[in-house]
């Protein structure tokens, strides 16, 4: 890899990534996307769909979002304007890390973006206002195969930095885990 660093977090198959920044004196050049770098830490297909998102007001929470298989997605979560805190849940059934998360700040300034493997919810809360997020997906959205777990499930426990000052009234009414949930087959 040159124009990213891949660290391999705690959950397998997570990583942060770290963009170089080509800068000069009339700003910088920085790669988004590569597949050919991101090839070595799992990203085998092309890009599918690229979403952006603006989201105005800080404290706004996003998520737990992901698609149900045969449609799971790896995502390349970055953030162009502002800072996040950025959380990735393993939902993969027999994962040894199975229902814990993993979370990263990801802004304008740091640079990172987290890639995210199939078999995980992903969700964030805005630290800043007026954030923008650019999502890679390796798969289509489908609405019929959407997913999601509530940000304040108690088998995740799952620590938010903020006073929620925002949330979709879909992302109000997600389910909270089941005990006989055994996960994602991915
Ligand atoms: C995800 C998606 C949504 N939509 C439509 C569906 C709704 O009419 C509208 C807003 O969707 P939603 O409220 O689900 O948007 P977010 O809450 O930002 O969802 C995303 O945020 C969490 C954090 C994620 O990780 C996912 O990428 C994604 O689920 O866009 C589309 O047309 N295409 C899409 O790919």
């Amino acid at each position: 890899m040159n124009r990213f660093t891949a660290t391999s977090l705690s959950l397998a198959g997570l990583y942060l990534i770290q963009r170089q920044k080509l800068g000069d004196s009339r700003g910088f050049l920085t790669r988004l996307f590569c597949v050919e770098e991101l090839r070595t830490v799992g990203w085998i297909n092309s890009i599918a769909q690229l979403n952006h998102t603006l989201t105005i007001k800080r404290g706004t929470l996003r998520g737990l979002h992901f698609q149900h298989p045969p449609h799971g997605e790896m995502k390349l979560v970055s953030c162009l304007r502002g800072e996040v805190w950025d959380v990735a849940v393993d939902l993969r059934k027999g994962s040894p890390t199975f229902l814990q998360w993993h979370a990263e700040i990801l802004s304008e300034e740091n640079n990172r973006a987290m890639l995210i493997p199939r078999g995980f919810a992903h969700g964030f809360q805005t630290l800043s206002d007026n954030v923008e997020m650019l999502y890679c997906h390796t798969e289509a959205y489908r609405a019929s195969f959407e997913g999601g777990v509530n940000f304040h499930d108690k088998k995740l426990e799952i620590s938010w930095p903020l006073e929620v000052t925002e949330l979709s009234p879909r992302d109000q009414n997600l389910p909270m885990l089941e005990d006989r949930f055994e996960g994602l087959v991915i």
